[in-house]
């Protein structure tokens, strides 16, 4: 290639790039409703910034590098701004923000402190006081000219429309960003969608959105809120030194400064800051893409200045985006341990924060439809660190008319059977054939092994897989998780299966042959057993020996979960005083009530459920609890603790009432028994005074617990009347 085709393609690609971008602020910043992911919209920048880096001669003062915003073509109308709002510089990783120090640290010496604060993701405004009155509120805009939106800026409510305190400046005008917390985004976007509205992309636009809006009252309905960031004039009253001493005369003026923020002395702290909040990312009620470092003293920042588009003085860390745009395959269901269908969408496979996602929760069908997303839509997809990733809204912008809405099928993908509510009312559908439907069966056994349940380490997705539904041998060693524990080594040696992903129950692909990935999980090679096997059986001698609350909760009985199953075990210490409570003495058990005894008595009436517990039970896993024919010498005595004890904690005081056949509630009647009273007791102690109920300190308390209620009776506080 010629040197002169090498110039133009460079001019071709420069100009290109200048038209994408100008594109997507005029859809981001005008429409609010972008169409990149802020991911590939900085990628397409940093192209441009490198181009023109090599190729001087194509920078323009057109060029987006050199601008700030979007230039404004609103049907609101345009105001000056006093000082220009500048946008800010980029660090993309901790070298460039040394890099970013060290110049200035050269330029302005050391030791004048950097301000860090949080990088919220909303829309800059400023806003203009005059004798400490609200007179004027702007978005951005190119930065030398914002929009006036004044009317819908009054209906923020952290906003005040009036200064606090005598020594307010004549002029002042304050810079924030005006964010939409992220909850209050979900709500919106599921109102907007089921009004037959379009949602927005993210926090960002929504905010944006709101704010921008023609009509200031349903600005006024949007839950926005607003940080300050800065300040351009400021004229009369106490003049700062400091950003930081600024950010405190605004908030003694009333306006809404972060306690966030910090002053620390060098990069090194600066680095902990934001080391800080990138592992807390998710803390504060609006979204943040970062970290902004400034430099404190005034008099250094002047010293730094501008350039055309951003301070010398400041600079934005960005953490790594979570979030990135992709395409919407399909949407699928998963079934549960009970059964329950849970739709996923299939995504066409992209990175994000560190790995590759071709699976996105949906949770169940209302959420499909309060997100409105549709099949095929180019959607807005998170990645928060280990959370699950999730569909945040589809980019509608980008719809063609072929995407298509998503119905929940009417059969179980893995065994065909029809799908139906269990019960009237029950949000969500389910697959009906517990007994034999495999997902349901590979779940379950899955989840006894959970760490809430038995803890079998050694029995995970792939081993639960291979137990239930082996590709080879034809019959199961597993029919259900009655047979658990009467594996033995040679019934494990044969097993060839299937890999499936966990979070759809999907067999994963081998790359290399495109076909579902097989693997003897058992045995090796030669045919001898693996490490894992061994493993296996200690580690189910050991689930057998577990208490009794946890195998009640490896049985999967709905509603029954570890709480529960604590409650139901040291009331009636066996699995056969559990079975044959009747459903009565089962809801008055403490932390049970109704909906839980009445599922406890439907498990047991069926006769499988009763076989696994049989065949459980002679294998030696353990289906009593010690003390099981303790006494119970506060059956009947109900005790209320108000105050703080020295030796017990709320729970543990608790424990130990019930474990000794006592209940313990909330509030004081005439029929409670004892009210214990530790420091700073609150009103039930004055309830207890009114209705006569005796009253116990921490060492009558004591007695109670040791020598019983009579003796407890003796050792009540007398109260001078
Ligand atoms: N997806 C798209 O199509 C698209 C289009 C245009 C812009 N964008 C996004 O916007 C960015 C560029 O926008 P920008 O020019 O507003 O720059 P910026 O968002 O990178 O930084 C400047 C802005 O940060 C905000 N800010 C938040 N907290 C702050 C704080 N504590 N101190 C100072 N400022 C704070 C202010 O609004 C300020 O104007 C891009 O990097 C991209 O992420 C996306
Ligand atoms: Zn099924």
């Amino acid at each position: 290639m010629s040197l002169s085709q090498d110039a133009s393609g460079q001019a071709a690609r420069h100009a290109e790039l200048c038209q994408d971008i100008d594109d997507a602020n005029y859809r981001y910043y005008v429409l609010d409703d972008p169409t990149l992911s802020d991911a590939e919209y900085d990628g397409l920048m940093r192209e441009l910034r490198e181009l023109e880096e090599s190729h001087p001669e194509l920078v323009g003062p057109d060029s987006p590098t050199q601008k700030v915003g979007a230039p404004i073509t609103t049907d609101f109308t345009t105001v000056e701004h006093v000082e220009r709002m500048l946008s800010l510089d980029n660090a993309m990783n901790s070298d460039e923000l040394s890099a970013w120090g060290e110049r200035v640290e050269r330029e302005a010496g050391p030791g004048s402190g950097y301000l860090c604060e949080l990088k919220i993701d909303g829309l800059a405004v400023a806003l203009l006081y005059q004798n400490g009155r609200l007179v004027r509120g702007a978005t951005r805009g190119d930065g030398r000219s914002g929009e006036d939106v004044t009317n819908n800026i009054r209906t923020i409510a952290a906003i005040p429309t009036q200064l606090t305190g005598d020594e307010v400046p004549e002029l002042l005008e304050v810079r924030g960003e005006v964010y939409l917390p992220v909850k209050s985004f979900e709500e919106l976007n599921a109102a907007l969608v089921e009004g037959g509205r379009e949602p927005f992309a993210n926090p960002r636009n929504a905010a944006a959105g709101s704010l921008r809006q023609k009509d200031p009252r349903i600005t006024a309905q949007r839950p926005l809120s607003m940080i300050v960031h800065g300040f351009g004039a400021w004229e009369g009253g106490e003049q700062p030194q400091s950003q930081a001493e600024a950010y405190e005369l605004m908030r003694a003026y009333g306006l809404p400064v972060s306690d966030r923020y910090r002053v620390v002395p060098g990069l090194s702290e600066v680095g902990d800051y934001i080391r800080f909040y990138g592992e807390h990312r998710h803390d504060p009620e609006y979204e943040i893409d970062g970290v902004v470092v400034k430099i404190d003293q005034r008099a250094v920042q002047r010293r730094l200045g501008s350039t055309s588009r951003a301070p010398r003085w400041a600079i934005a860390f960005k953490y790594p985006p979570q979030e990135v745009n992709t395409r919407l395959l399909d949407i699928k269901v998963g079934v549960g341990r009970t059964g329950r269908i849970t739709p996923y969408g299939v995504m066409e496979p992209i990175k994000v924060a560190g790995s590759t996602v071709a699976y996105a929760t949906l949770h169940n069908a209302s959420e499909v439809k309060r997100k409105g997303v549709l099949i095929g839509d180019t959607v807005v997809l998170r990645k928060a660190g280990d959370v699950i990733p999730e569909i945040v809204a589809p980019v509608t912008g980008l719809r063609d008319g072929t995407e298509r809405e998503f119905e929940m099928p009417t059969h179980c993908p893995e065994c065909g059977t029809e799908l139906a509510y269990q019960k009237e009312g029950d949000v969500d559908i389910r697959c009906p054939n517990a007994r034999l439907c495999p997902a349901q069966l590979r779940e379950r056994l899955y989840f006894v092994a959970s760490r809430n349940a038995l803890d079998i380490e050694a029995l995970g997705y792939v081993a639960a897989t291979a137990l239930t539904q082996p590709l080879e041998p034809d019959e199961p060693p597993v029919r259900n998780e009655g047979d658990l524990f009467h594996l033995t080594v040679d019934r494990l040696l044969p097993i060839k299966s299937i890999v499936r992903e966990q979070r759809t129950g999907l067999p994963k692909i081998d790359d290399s042959t495109g076909e579902p990935k097989a693997v003897t999980f058992f045995a090796n090679k030669a045919g001898e057993p693996k490490k894992t096997v061994e493993k296996l059986f200690e580690e189910l001698e050991k689930a057998k020996r577990q208490p009794l609350w946890r195998v009640l909760v490896a049985l999967s009985i709905r509603h029954v979960g570890p709480r529960a199953a604590q409650d139901l075990a040291r009331e009636f210490r066996s699995m056969d005083a559990i079975e044959s409570a009747t459903e009565e003495q089962l809801a008055a058990v403490d932390g049970v009530g109704p909906t839980i005894a009445a599922s406890l008595k439907d498990w047991f009436a069926v006769d499988w459920h009763r076989e696994i517990v049989q065949k459980w039970r002679d294998a030696g896993v353990r289906m009593e609890d010690e003390g099981a024919v303790g006494p119970r010498p506060l059956e009947g005595v109900t005790v209320v603790v108000t105050g703080s004890l020295e030796r017990y904690s709320r729970d543990s005081a608790t424990e130990a009432v019930q474990d000794l056949g006592g209940k313990v509630t909330g509030s004081v009647s005439k029929k409670t028994g004892f009210v214990v009273i530790g420091d700073n007791p609150g009103s039930k102690y004055d309830k207890a005074l009114k209705l006569g109920v005796p009253i116990l300190n921490e060492e009558g308390f004591q007695v109670l617990l040791e020598n019983g209620p009579d003796a407890a009776k003796v050792v009540t506080l007398r109260v001078d009347e």
